[in-house]
């Protein structure tokens, strides 16, 4: 008697957009649950690129032994301009078809869910996504694959700046990764103890970062630490530099620093390896039961199935809980 588990026998996994630590700790609980249950796992290359491009490769418990803790992703990543073109669906569409694959395994975004969900409508094709991404910019799990890890290397270099900045009396800028989303600046200004986060979840303009230079001035600080998500809504860090000068003179010694693509690299924490296993083994285990254009998280220590639209379009608010802790231990 054919069960509704034993339709999936062929499963495909990519990762794209920006890789995160963690993705290969995924990828290899993917392709374990696979071997476990008897589907064929393939890992496809460069994330949709390769979809179209066929790059595509069967795998085995064994191709992915000793990548539970390195960063980056072994799948490699992409963002795939072609993919959002009806030529270039239809390419990824007859690969697949070439594969004989039943379902997909995303690993990826905002982005890729996005490019999930139009593939998955206009083929009528089964795929489940896992969220990874450093900007933790998902709703439906507390927290994507890669933040942790990603959040520890800001820190430790927070940490570090607060050493020059106070051996020099500095005030420094620091920006942080997340395009769209102030989750590693909110998170690194509390752990690394900013004196200012600015994020564009809660604009609240230039002045009340001026208002908080003034208020601390006489507070005869030996350093100051103002983190800037790089989506923030008042300019670049150089141009908050320039309007702290206008506006205060020569009263701070003002440093910028851009932390850049080293947020996004390294070994992943192991929250992050834990997190990433749990939701690759959910991940195959929600397309077995005849789960589709879902992701996989985790709430609240609950599994969670979020539909894939929701997962994207609801941009989780920023916890207000978070701007009141970080609020009340700047003063
Ligand atoms: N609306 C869309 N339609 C089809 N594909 C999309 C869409 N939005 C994003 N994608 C695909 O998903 C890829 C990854 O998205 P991107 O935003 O770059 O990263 P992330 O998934 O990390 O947010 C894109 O390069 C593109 O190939
Ligand atoms: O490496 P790229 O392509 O310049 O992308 C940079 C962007 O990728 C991120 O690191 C991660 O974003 P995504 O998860 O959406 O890819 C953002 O914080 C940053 O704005
Ligand atoms: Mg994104």
């Amino acid at each position: 008697m054919s069960t509704q588990q034993d339709q999936i026998k062929r499963i495909g996994v990519l990762t794209s957009g920006g890789d995160a630590p963690g993705m290969n700790a995924a990828i290899r609980a993917v392709v374990r649950s696979c071997v476990y249950y008897g589907i064929e796992p393939f890992g496809i290359y460069r994330g949709y690129e390769g979809l179209i491009e066929n790059d595509v490769e069967q795998m085995n418990a064994g191709s992915v032994k000793h990548i539970i803790h390195q960063g980056g992703t072994i799948l490699k990543s992409a963002r795939s301009p072609q993919f959002k073109t009806k030529e270039g669906m239809a390419q990824a569409w007859e690969n697949i078809q070439e594969h004989e694959l039943d379902a997909l395994v995303v690993i990826g975004g905002d982005g890729t869910f996005k490019g999930a969900m139009e593939f998955g409508n206009k083929y009528d094709f089964p795929i489940v996504g896992i969220p990874g991404t450093i900007d933790n910019d998902i709703y439906g799990t507390d927290f994507a694959i890669g933040f942790d890890t990603a959040l520890n290397t800001v820190v430790e270099a927070v940490d570090k700046i607060r050493d020059t900045a106070t051996s020099h009396n500095r005030l420094f800028f620091i920006e942080v990764m997340g395009r769209d989303a102030g989750f590693i600046a909110m998170y690194s200004g509390i752990g690394g103890g900013a004196e200012e986060v600015l994020i564009p979840e809660k604009d609240r303009g230039i002045e009340q970062l001026f208002e908080s230079l003034e208020r601390t001035s006489k507070r005869n600080k030996s350093s100051r630490l103002v983190i800037v998500a790089e989506g923030d809504k008042n300019g670049s860090v150089y141009d908050l530099e320039e309007q702290v000068k206008e506006q205060f003179g020569d009263r701070y010694e003002t440093k910028v620093t851009i932390l850049g693509h080293v947020q996004r690299g390294g070994r992943p924490s192991c929250g992050d390896r834990v997190l990433a296993s749990r939701l690759g083994v959910l991940s195959v285990e929600a397309l077995r039961d005849g789960k589709r254009d879902i992701m996989v998280g985790i709430r609240n220590r609950k599994v969670e199935y979020t539909e894939l639209d929701h997962a994207t379009k609801r941009n989780p608010k920023m916890d207000k809980e978070l701007v009141r802790v970080a609020d009340i231990i700047s003063i």
